[in-house]
């Protein structure tokens, strides 16, 4: 439905986008992911056509090839974090705009922009002033006025960032309910990683106008292929060291101090003896206790002494100083913590490698 190939977008010195280059399946759910400023609105304005690239290798919608083609002749709309409605019309007018300029009659104009309030669950609305409606339900005529024209690609630029936590989330399982229902192909932007796991196929991580990380949403959550997506996918602990052996998948690891480790890499052609590496722990990975974890085949220990503990209500977090460097351990067992720790330990498969930029130690 969507492919892009070697997309590079310019604002005079600036590159916010650096030869990019992804595709997206019918009806598939793809979010692009990335901080302030990583690019993804310029990416989603280059598909839409409001922004003309400055070079592109190929740029194809529904299968037409849209290069130099006008935004109003391409096959997709753009839903706005700031809806974008117009303010003088009523919520039928506003859906049935698109339908109108296109030739199609007032009455079924009318008729269609009701059938697409039914779908946003907003029946009877229809004439309803945009300044009579909340937040929500603006967002909600945003949405239908952008599927009434059964668009290939529905682009939505951070549509629920407007709205309050709540709303927030009942949103998310509306718009992926009503994704399925329409088997539409949807572009989704978001900066939250957790509104990204929760709705996406397919996340495309974006880091300085270029793709840093593309993965289904468990590919991202699990096995981040650097440290940045380690970082922006959560992982509290972060420590440095040095491979000593690889395995197939599994890397073992001298961390500062000497203890070794062993973990998983997604990408172990990467990775060679002797490389500077960063292993990655999520925090509710790590126990402070390995009675349970007696099976494993690959179990890391490290001696290590609590020096902070925090109650977060649901989960308390201990703060353990190691040999390697202070460690972030998550529990949600509140009531049996104990007072002394002597050690930390998790499994190898939740223990990601990750090459270091300035690699190879001398
Ligand atoms: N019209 C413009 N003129 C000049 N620079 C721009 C323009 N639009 C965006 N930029 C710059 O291009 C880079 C990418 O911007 P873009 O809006 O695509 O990022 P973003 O990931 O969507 O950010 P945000 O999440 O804050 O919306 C940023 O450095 C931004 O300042």
């Amino acid at each position: 439905m969507l492919e892009i190939e070697g997309a590079t977008h310019r604002y005079g010195e600036l590159t916010a986008l650096d030869n990019v280059s992804l595709s997206a399946r019918q009806g598939e759910f793809l979010t692009i992911l990335g901080e302030s400023g990583s690019g993804k609105t310029t990416l989603l304005r280059v598909i839409s056509g409001l922004e003309q690239p400055t070079e592109v290798g190929k740029l194809m919608i529904g299968g037409e090839n849209v290069v130099g083609v006008p935004p109003s002749r391409r096959n997709c709309t753009t839903v706005f974090q700031s809806y974008a409605l117009f303010p003088h019309m009523s919520v039928a007018e506003n859906i049935a705009y698109g339908l109108v300029v296109r030739g199609i009659s007032r009455d079924d104009a009318r008729k269609q922009a009701s059938k697409a309030l039914e779908t946003v669950r907003l029946p009877g609305f229809e004439d309803r002033r945009v300044s009579q409606l909340s937040g929500g339900q603006k967002q909600r005529v945003a949405i239908a006025r952008a599927i009434v024209t059964r668009p290939a690609v529905l682009l939505l630029d951070e549509p629920l960032g407007a709205l309050d936590e709540r709303l927030r989330l009942n949103m998310q399982n509306e718009l992926t309910d009503l994704q399925r229902q329409l088997k539409t192909t949807f572009v989704y932007i978001t900066h939250s990683q957790e509104e990204a796991l929760a709705m996406s196929d397919r996340i495309v991580l974006m880091r300085s106008g270029r793709i840093e990380q593309l993965g289904t949403p468990s590919e991202l959550f699990d096995l981040p292929t650097s440290t940045f997506a380690a970082e922006f996918m959560g992982f509290e602990n972060l420590l440095p060291g040095v491979a000593r052996s690889v395995d197939g998948n599994l890397v073992s690891v001298a961390l500062s101090g000497g203890s070794p480790v062993v973990g998983i890499a997604a990408n172990p052609a990467g990775i060679s003896q002797g490389d500077l590496v960063t292993i990655a722990i999520r925090a509710e990975r790590l126990s402070h206790s390995d009675v349970s974890r007696k099976q494993c085949r690959h179990l890391n220990t490290l001696a290590g002494t609590k020096i902070d503990q925090r109650y977060r209500g649901k989960y308390s977090d201990l703060d353990i100083e190691t040999a390697a460097g202070k460690l972030k351990v998550r529990t949600w067992d509140n009531a049996s913590l104990p007072e002394e720790i002597s050690s930390v330990s998790w499994r190898a498969e939740d223990c990601i490698v990750l090459p270091t930029a300035a690699n190879r130690k001398t």
